[in-house]
């Protein structure tokens, strides 16, 4: 790959992204590289000046390694004697020449992509599992667990964040393409258009699954209206439109939708007891459950429109993956793979077997009850969980570990507080992910906000403890949840990933330990 000074200029004007610019070699001149880490510089490379805490010295370093131009929005000494692209805004032109350096690859790619503050994982794995069953060893993934590339195992790693900046993106694209994958399903968080690393990327299909408030903090988004504003971007940059039609905001989703989708390219669906509040739009696709239980979930998926209806994905779909929001999640990914041209017949048996880790794992220990490992990490998400594990398990006691993360999220914090108080016969209290913050603190603003009438609170800041606790004292008939960290085999202490055997292990150590008593 490379792309040379020259195209650089030119995307950059195009895009009214270049201030000025200072050129030291021939215009010709191609760079081999592309980074924004100077670390990561080696030879004759495009370097991004980006960042909170990026320093000049990390332009010296990138220089010295090999980078012979550098794109910042304001000059800097430390890059005298290389070619200087100055820019209105770096990651925006970051992401343009990211994807004109790897070349594209979303135009040999059908991008499904989710947003939504809660089942983007879900859905993109969903879909992903059908989209497989259709393209066998075809499919990438770009999800918050796990990157997949390519079909052979060293092409699937661990992600480090929901969507990868736009230089790791388009890599990865560019990477999927030369293994072969035809389609790729992604996840995109709103923190990704806050930041550019999507921006000029077209969806094939784009979905918005649901909005409630999250990720609004100092390093996150400044307001609801901020986040939301980021999500409804996901809308108007996408070919053919997917909505949860009982998503909160529906208006402001639907317009942004129509703003620039032809109204026949946009699909709403629902269950089939939901009533729209307006007359004037249609429900393309309802879902009806059959079964829901604890462990498994059968629901009937009905055309109602004739735009829908072409999709050729009506039938019954039974899913591993338990919990009636997952009906919801799966009725998206099968809407998608839908639009993919992948029918029923391929859907109903791709869907069926998915599981996700740290997503409603479950296991029975004896004596104590069913302990639940699940991602549920704010207001909706664990309400979701509650009150679907309230009602299956007929009203059982249930005892929540949980903590909240540091340094962002704080809205978290209260939601957990309410949602305790609404539905949890005790709380666990305990340390997730503090970063630079206290446990204890968080511990104490979570636990401010619980009504203590209703809920019996412990604060154990030791993780491990506080899952033992919560199971050792849990009866036959009772449920344990262990919240909000799903399948992380780490703790974030400190800037430093410091490893954690994963909850369920956990979980399964203390049930072996109890069942040698
Ligand atoms: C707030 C935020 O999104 N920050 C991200 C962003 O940070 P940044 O651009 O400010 O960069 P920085 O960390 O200040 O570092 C400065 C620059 O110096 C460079 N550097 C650094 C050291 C060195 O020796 N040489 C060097 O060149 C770094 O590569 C970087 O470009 O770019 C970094 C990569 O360069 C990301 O790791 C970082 O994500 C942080 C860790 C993060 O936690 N982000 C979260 C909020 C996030 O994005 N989450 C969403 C999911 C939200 C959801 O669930 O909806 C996601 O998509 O994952
Ligand atoms: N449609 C939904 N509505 C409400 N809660 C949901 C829904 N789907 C999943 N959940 C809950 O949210 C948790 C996280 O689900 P998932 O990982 O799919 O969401 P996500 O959007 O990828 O989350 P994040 O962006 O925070 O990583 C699940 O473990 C489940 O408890």
């Amino acid at each position: 790959m490379a792309l040379s000074l020259h195209a650089c200029i030119l995307l950059l004007k195009e895009h009214h992204l270049l201030k000025s610019s200072a050129v030291q070699s021939d215009l010709d001149t191609d760079m081999s590289g592309i980074a924004y880490d100077s670390r990561k510089v080696s030879g004759p490379t495009l370097f991004f000046c980006k960042g909170t805490h990026f320093r000049p010295v990390y332009l010296s370093m990138a220089k010295d390694n090999g980078a012979t131009t550098y794109v910042a929005e304001k000059p800097y000494v430390e890059g005298n004697g290389m070619n200087a692209l100055i820019v209105v805004n770096i990651t925006k032109a970051m992401a343009i020449l990211a994807a004109a350096f790897y070349d594209f690859p979303q135009d040999d790619l059908f991008v499904i992509a989710f947003t939504g503050t809660k089942g983007k994982t879900t859905s993109a794995y969903f879909a992903r599992g059908i989209l497989e069953q259709a393209h066998p060893k075809h499919v990438a993934l770009f999800s918050t667990i796990d990157t997949i590339v390519g079909p052979n195992p060293d092409q699937r790693f661990k992600s480090d964040l929901t969507t990868p900046e736009s230089v790791d993106l388009f890599r990865n694209m560019r990477a999927a393409v030369d293994n072969g994958m035809t389609h790729l399903v992604m996840e995109v968080s709103s923190q990704a258009y806050l930041r550019n690393r999507v921006f000029g990327l077209t969806y094939d299909v784009g979905f918005f699954l649901n909005i409630t408030p999250d990720h609004i903090g100092p390093n996150e988004h400044p307001t609801f209206a901020n986040y939301l504003h980021n999500k409804l971007q996901l809308l108007v940059n996408s070919r053919k439109v997917v909505i949860n039609a009982e998503t909160e905001h529906f208006d402001e989703v639907y317009a942004a939708a129509m703003t620039t989708t032809y109204p026949d390219s946009i699909y709403l669906f629902a269950s089939t007891d939901f009533k729209p509040k307006r007359d004037d739009i249609r429900i393309d696709c309802r879902f009806e459950s059959k079964t829901l239980s604890t462990t498994r979930s059968q629901f009937q998926l009905v055309p109602v429109t004739d735009k829908a209806a072409a999709l050729n994905v009506s039938g019954q779909y039974n899913l591993r993956l338990i919990g009636d929001f997952n009906e919801s999640n799966a009725t998206a990914a099968i809407i998608g793979a839908g639009l993919a041209g992948v029918d029923g017949a391929k859907a109903i048996p791709g869907i069926a077997n998915v599981t996700i880790p740290g997503r409603m794992e479950h296991i029975e220990v004896p004596g104590h009850g069913v302990v639940y490992v699940d991602y549920a990490h704010n207001y909706g998400g664990m309400k979701a969980l509650l009150h679907f594990l309230k009602a299956e398990y007929h009203d059982p006691r249930m005892h929540v570990v949980v903590g909240s993360p540091g340094d962002k999220g704080v809205s978290r914090r209260p939601g957990f507080a309410k949602v305790l108080s609404e539905y949890a016969t005790t709380a666990y209290l305990t340390t997730d992910d503090p970063g630079f913050e206290d446990p204890a603190k968080i511990c104490a603003e979570i636990d401010a906000g619980i009504d203590h009438d209703k809920v019996t609170v412990h604060t154990v800041l030791d993780r491990r403890e506080a899952i033992t606790a919560a199971i050792t004292s849990s009866g036959p008939d009772d449920v344990v949840i262990v919240a909000a960290k799903g399948a992380d085999p780490y703790q974030k202490v400190r800037g430093v990933n410091t490893p954690w055997p994963t909850d369920m292990a956990v979980v399964k150590e203390v049930a072996s330990q109890l069942a040698a008593k």
